[in-house]
């Protein structure tokens, strides 16, 4: 058996002209959660489409739980859970119907007890019809649906959005409180980092269709640090100084948000004619937004 639930090697997806996965070579290991995060655009849903065989890679190799996604059987499918931000499902159906029609579907791997667990979560009742349930309501009925198939993969690709904080609050717990992620590999793909912070394992950074970073998300706050300095004239052009991601004027003080630099970038802002300069962590937003930006104003400028 292969170690990996997703597995993929030089994988290319063209649209047409459109280039959305650009040689992405991806190992995720199985189990834990994993956060995929990215600019819009950065071709994470492109990637599920093709490890849900939905769309065929245009060179390259995508393998799911050991397997070609080109080629899952609808045996293997069953072992993969999806959900999306659309949580589409039959409006006109009861939920005690939905969940009857579910249940025999899977009724090998139908976990009852999870199932109640996540509902009671959402206060959703059995004689309620799906299209009268709140988006939120939606969300967690699909939540406790894909969690009762024992998918083991599971792929939730921004399931919160459009939520209320207290729907996108109750979806994290609810999904935190199965400890799915003991016996499945879960991927969370979210464009909030408070979401990734409470969730994640690892994070996993896309940026037009290529890896940019895998790692946990201490490790990736840990490489990126913020420098304040103030100049006493004009701030020097500190873009020339190594691995800086982002420079702000705030207060009349100059932020420098760098990635994997040591102390001695403190002595090299010195140099350029620094009066005082301190180093501070960053949260994880921060850290994320300004590696994202840099990548993108870095696109901007390639062309
Ligand atoms: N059906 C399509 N036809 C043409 N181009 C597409 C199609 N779907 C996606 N793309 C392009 O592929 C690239 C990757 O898009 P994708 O939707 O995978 O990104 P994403 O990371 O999921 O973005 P977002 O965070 O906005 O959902 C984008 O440049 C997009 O314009």
């Amino acid at each position: 058996m292969n170690d990996y639930a997703i597995d993929t090697d030089k994988l290319c997806l063209y649209y047409k002209r459109k280039l959305a996965l650009d040689h992405l070579t991806l190992k995720l290991p199985r189990g834990g959660i994993h956060a995929f995060v990215g600019a819009n655009g950065a071709g994470k849903s492109s990637l599920f489409r093709v490890l849900l065989g939905f769309e065929a890679a245009s060179s390259g190799q995508a393998r799911v739980l050991g397997h070609d996604s080109a080629q899952l059987t609808p045996a293997l499918r069953g072992r993969i859970g999806f959900v999306n931000e659309e949580h589409t499902m039959p409006t006109w159906m009861r939920v005690r119907d939905l969940t009857r029609m579910q249940q025999h579907q899977y009724a090998a791997q139908w976990n009852q007890g999870r199932y109640d667990e996540v509902l009671r979560h959402f206060n959703v009742l059995p004689e309620q019809q799906v299209g009268q349930l709140s988006r939120g309501e939606r969300a967690g009925l699909n939540l406790a649906l894909a969690l009762a198939q024992s998918p083991e993969l599971l792929i939730l690709d921004e399931p919160t959005l459009g939520l209320d904080v207290v729907a996108k609050r109750a979806f994290l717990e609810a999904l935190l409180l199965t400890n799915a992620a003991d016996d499945s590999t879960i991927v969370y793909c979210s464009h909030q980092m408070d979401e990734i912070e409470r969730v994640a394992d690892n994070l996993v950074i896309l940026e037009r269709g290529a890896l940019r970073y895998m790692n946990g998300p201490a490790d990736f706050c840990e490489r990126v640090q913020l420098w304040v300095a103030e100049f006493p004239f004009k701030a020097p052009d500190v873009w020339q100084l190594p691995g800086v991601l982002q420079v702000q004027p705030i207060e009349g003080l100059t932020h420098i948000v760098v990635f994997d630099q040591d102390d001695t970038f403190g002595a090299r802002v010195k140099l350029l004619g620094a009066r005082t300069v301190h180093c501070m962590p960053l949260g994880l937003d921060r850290a994320v937004n300004a590696f994202l930006a840099h990548g993108h104003a870095g696109a901007r400028r390639a062309a």
